[in-house]
């Protein structure tokens, strides 16, 4: 059967951790086609971000129209976008289609990879035109531009007219032997309802988020209803989190699983 095209607009992660490295496995796991549009190459591994380079934005322009002038493209997945002019070229060209935004402002190891002016394109351009975002906490608090408990700062940013699954990092209590990560979903104009599942104890997390986003575009690519798509991309993450837990791979914080789960089941 023809497989539904998901169009990942994004940045590339030398470590294969992050960004591209992880949406186009994701999505190719998932069932989908995968195409892309390069929207910064990073000098990235698993201790931190080196260098940034934006590709400029003609050329990001380019790669969309020719993804869309030719393949079907059932949902698009945002990544970092980098810079204001790229977030409103995805707002002004793709904004017809179902957009999945993962509002990218730092890595996991703290670097910034999209500024205050990134953030307010996004409130401005962006995000309204979007089916659904999936920031975490700090990027939800600075795009709502104030603190608050995080079902509230989801329902805010849901009022922007998109639906929000603001994620949650696993809560680790201190000698507990388990944790539960929570993830608020709500609709615009709704109020935010917490998805909680199992968190995994590993340091090999680098690139979840992005992993996360693009297993919730691949789902609803198939024609998965939101919650149901949030909940099976949360227990994808899961999976491909307890896959590399244990893994030693850099000297920093590593990467999530993107190994073929099925080559993995076949015999040495
Ligand atoms: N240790 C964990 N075990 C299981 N699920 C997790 C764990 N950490 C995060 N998740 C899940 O992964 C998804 C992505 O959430 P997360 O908060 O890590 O995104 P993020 O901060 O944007 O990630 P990244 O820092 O990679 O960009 C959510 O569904 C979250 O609940
Ligand atoms: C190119 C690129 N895109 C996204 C992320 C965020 O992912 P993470 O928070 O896991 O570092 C990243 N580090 N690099």
């Amino acid at each position: 059967m023809t497989p539904p095209v998901v169009l990942a607009v994004a940045g590339t992660d030398s470590g294969g951790a992050a960004g591209l490295a992880a949406d186009l496995a994701t999505v190719g796991h998932l069932g989908c086609h995968a195409a892309c549009a390069v929207t910064a190459v990073t000098a990235q591994d698993t201790t931190g971000v080196h260098a940034i380079h934006a590709v400029p934005v003609t050329a990001v322009a380019q790669q969309v129209d020719a993804v869309v002038g030719d393949l079907p493209v059932a949902v698009v997945k945002t990544g970092m976008l980098g810079t204001p002019d790229v977030v409103r070229l995805v707002a002004d060209r793709l904004g017809h289609l179902p957009v999945v935004v993962d509002p990218v402002l730092a890595a996991t190891s703290g670097a910034a990879l999209g500024d205050d002016v990134v953030a307010a394109a996004y409130v401005d351009h962006l995000l309204p035109a979007a089916l659904v975002a999936t920031p975490n906490l700090d990027e939800a608090r600075t795009l709502a531009g104030r603190d608050a408990p995080a079902p509230e700062l989801a329902a805010r940013l849901a009022d922007l007219g998109c639906a929000v699954v603001l994620t949650g990092g696993a809560e680790w209590r201190p000698g507990a032997l388990t944790a539960t990560c929570t993830d608020w979903l709500c609709e615009p104009g709704g109020t935010a309802t917490a998805l909680r599942h199992p968190a995994v104890a590993t340091t090999a997390d680098h690139g979840t988020g992005c992993t996360y986003a693009s297993a919730l575009a691949a789902r609803i690519a198939h024609g998965e209803a939101l919650a149901d798509a949030a909940r099976t991309a949360a227990a994808y993450v899961s999976a491909r989190l307890a896959d590399s837990s244990g893994w030693r791979l850099g000297r920093g914080r590593g990467p999530v699983s993107h190994l073929s789960p099925t080559i993995q089941e076949e015999p040495a």
